[in-house]
């Protein structure tokens, strides 16, 4: 007999430990979240165990080179995982048949399609974990860490096994460890070699080296042997091999999508949070359906290779209607043929084979009424209208953040008119309202910033950042204008909560002295949620800009100036398209995004104020500093607003100060310690 010790063994000790390790903490992480202390690998219960405890108890054995422990738990992991996904097929099939409503599209109303899905989701899962509740413990229900289903779906607890029987001295068994793992992994030159070695083994037979996940894998072999029997002109084969080859391939994509149901769908649970659980029913049913689609690329994939054969289906019925033509099968030809042409019902070959076939058969009238195959119609009907679904609520989902049309929603404030809307702003998503702020409030407001001034904030007697000819102020004001985002959340019916970003005062004044022949601006053009690149016309959505924030408005409160005006441009930053004259009380809205270039002309005599508002959808960008401050307000019943002292530039700079985003950030944790 030849030695054994020839062999090398360093090769999988170096295997994914590092994987492994992570998924292990995650796995301990959800073991104690289930609260299942008690689970038994046997599965005391007579319930099914989780096959991840078992994964890792194997590899823990492996590592202390327990041997005998590692085979059990390895293998005890392998046939556990194979019963689960079996129960859950069965019990998929089971609860569809008595859900059978998936909801279908409303195109009128998106919406309530979701919430119709969203019902349909919750009631399949719910039927599929009662049903399967029957035969799996209640910690194997859990979805498995993406680490560990990676290790499964790259065949590596063989790589394992192959070491552990080859040190049990179980030749065969590692022989076929090694096969399997390598039917995966044909790139993998340790396992290559050591295939070799086992094959110079005595005692090891050819038919050791059997692929252990083979009956996964059924379509391949079925696939070849078709491709075998036309190569040899036996057309009887060729159709017996394509039907196997068409039947088990729509068998695993549905064995596959029925597994999407289980993958970690978090239901919404914010239900008192109105459209937001709207907008998390869409991103449920989408991930859902992303989920069975991509089933179709995994089941079109040959073990070991990266990319799926494409048009795996309507290829196989391509072969299966010339086959059975071939051997005389007419009536199965054209059933075929029918049914490949429910994939792509106007290609020209299928429809000029329908034809020659319809001709051959003429007279032929069970030929000629043959229909597609039935499973195959339900098969296709049921993915075009998945694909279709995809589709639209993709579409939905981009749409709601760069497409969608907002404003037209009504001003609930008495006194509040809309001057003029997207219209009258030449724009999108743009909004001009009057009456916002009675004189004596712009007064107030206005007399804060004339204290700020004088007990120092820290813009004054500073330079604008903008332009040397101007002197710059600024304040924040917290507290007040609530009214501003009762009217921004109403006129622009935005989707989800919105929530303060930033609020702050602004004046600018025209240094006298400094005014002749200006061509600066006061506030070049930009984009407050993004960076414009004017030139190529794009607006990046990065850092340093408030990627954070959604709506801006501007809420004036004098005229008593020169200059000043606050305009639109279009993408090359110098168009202009709209122009808005400053007042008291007036108040322009709109999106923070790239249809909103905006800037303010130069201020050349007097003193120019504003209130500076963004609102943000992000519930973790909202302005805490302002909520404790209206929180402390309500308390003690006294001032509106709270001046902050030490404020800087960095906040009208925008998007475009790498620094600014970072101080926003820091300065808002360091009043929420003084407070
Ligand atoms: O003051 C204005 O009119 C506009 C200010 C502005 O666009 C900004 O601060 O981002
Ligand atoms: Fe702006």
């Amino acid at each position: 007999m030849k030695s054994r010790r020839s062999l090398p063994l360093v090769m999988v000790l170096s295997l994914n430990f590092a994987a492994v390790y992570v998924a292990l903490l995650l796995f301990i992480a959800r073991v104690f979240i289930a609260g299942c202390s008690g689970v038994s690998s046997e599965g005391s219960s007579g319930l099914l165990s989780p096959y991840d405890e078992l994964y890792y108890r194997g590899v823990r054995a492996y590592f202390r080179e327990d041997w005998e422990r590692a085979a059990e738990f390895l293998e005890k992991s392998i046939s556990t995982r194979d019963k689960i996904l079996r129960i859950r097929r069965k019990c998929h099939s089971e609860c569809l048949a008595a859900n059978d409503t998936f909801p279908k599209l409303d195109k009128e109303d998106p919406i309530l399609w979701d919430m119709g899905a969203l019902e349909w989701i919750q009631l399949q899962a719910e039927c599929v974990r009662f049903c399967m509740g029957q035969s799996v413990s209640p910690a194997a229900l859990l979805p498995v860490s993406s680490d560990i289903e990676y290790e499964f779906s790259t065949r590596n607890p063989y790589n394992y096994l192959q070491v552990t029987y080859y040190k049990l001295n179980k030749m065969s068994k590692a022989a076929a460890a090694a096969h399997t793992f390598f039917v995966a992994n044909p790139s993998h030159l340790e396992m290559r070699n050591n295939i070799e070695k086992y094959r110079r083994m005595l005692g090891v037979k050819e038919e050791a080296f059997q692929d252990r996940e083979k009956e996964k894998e059924l379509h391949w072999d079925m696939y070849d042997a078709a491709v075998d029997a036309e190569s040899s002109f036996n057309w009887a084969k060729a159709v017996e091999k394509w039907t196997e080859c068409v039947n088990e391939t729509l068998k695993l994509t549905e064995e596959c999508r029925a597994q999407c149901m289980m993958a970690p769908h978090v239901i919404p649970e914010e239900k008192n949070h109105g459209e937001a659980v709207y907008e998390k029913a869409a991103d449920l049913s989408l991930s859902l359906l992303s989920c069975r689609q991509m089933c179709v690329s995994l089941v079109s994939t040959r073990p070991g290779r990266v990319s799926a054969l494409e048009d795996f289906l309507p290829l196989q019925l391509e072969h299966l209607h010339i086959a059975q033509f071939k051997a005389g099968d007419l009536r199965g030809a054209v059933e075929t043929l029918r049914s490949l042409l429910l994939f792509y019902p106007s290609d020209s070959d299928s429809l000029k084979n329908l034809e020659l076939y319809t001709e051959t058969v003429d007279g032929n009238s069970e030929a000629q009424s043959a229909g597609p195959a039935s499973e195959i119609a339900r098969y296709v009907q049921r993915a075009l209208q998945e694909k279709a679904l995809l589709i639209s609520g993709l579409l939905r989902t981009l749409c709601l953040n760069l497409c969608e049309k907002h404003g037209g929603g009504p001003v609930p404030v008495a006194g509040v008119t809309v001057t003029l809307d997207d219209q009258g702003l030449n724009g999108a998503n743009r909004v001009l309202l009057d009456g916002v702020l009675s004189q004596s409030e712009c007064d107030r407001v206005m007399q804060l910033a004339t204290i700020a001034a004088s007990v120092g904030d820290g813009y004054q007697g500073r330079r604008s950042p903008h332009t040397p000819h101007e002197k710059f102020e600024g304040l924040t004001v917290l507290g007040a204008l609530k009214t501003v985002k009762t009217l921004m959340d109403s006129y622009f019916r935005t989707p989800s909560s919105l929530y303060f970003a930033y609020t702050h005062l602004v004046c600018r004044s025209a240094i006298p002295g400094h005014q002749e022949g200006r061509s600066d601006l006061s506030h070049p053009v930009h984009v407050d949620n993004c960076i414009l690149e004017p030139e190529t016309r794009r607006c990046w959505r990065e850092a340093p800009a408030f990627t954070h924030r959604d709506l801006s408005a501007v809420l004036y409160l004098n005229d008593d100036f020169e200059g000043g005006d606050f305009f639109f441009t279009d993408r090359d930053a110098k168009t202009v398209t709209a122009t808005v004259k400053p007042k008291c009380g007036r108040l322009v809205g709109f999106t923070s995004g790239p249809v909103n270039p905006h800037g303010v002309t130069a201020v050349t005599a007097g003193r120019r104020c504003a209130l500076v508002l963004w609102f943000t959808t992000e519930k973790h960008h909202r302005d805490m500093e302002r909520e404790e401050a209206e929180d402390m307000w309500a308390a003690d019943g006294q001032s509106m607003v709270k001046e902050e002292k030490g404020a800087d530039q960095s906040h009208v700079k925008s998007a475009r100060s790498g620094r600014s985003q970072g101080k926003e950030k820091e300065r808002g944790r360091a009043r929420r310690d003084e407070l």
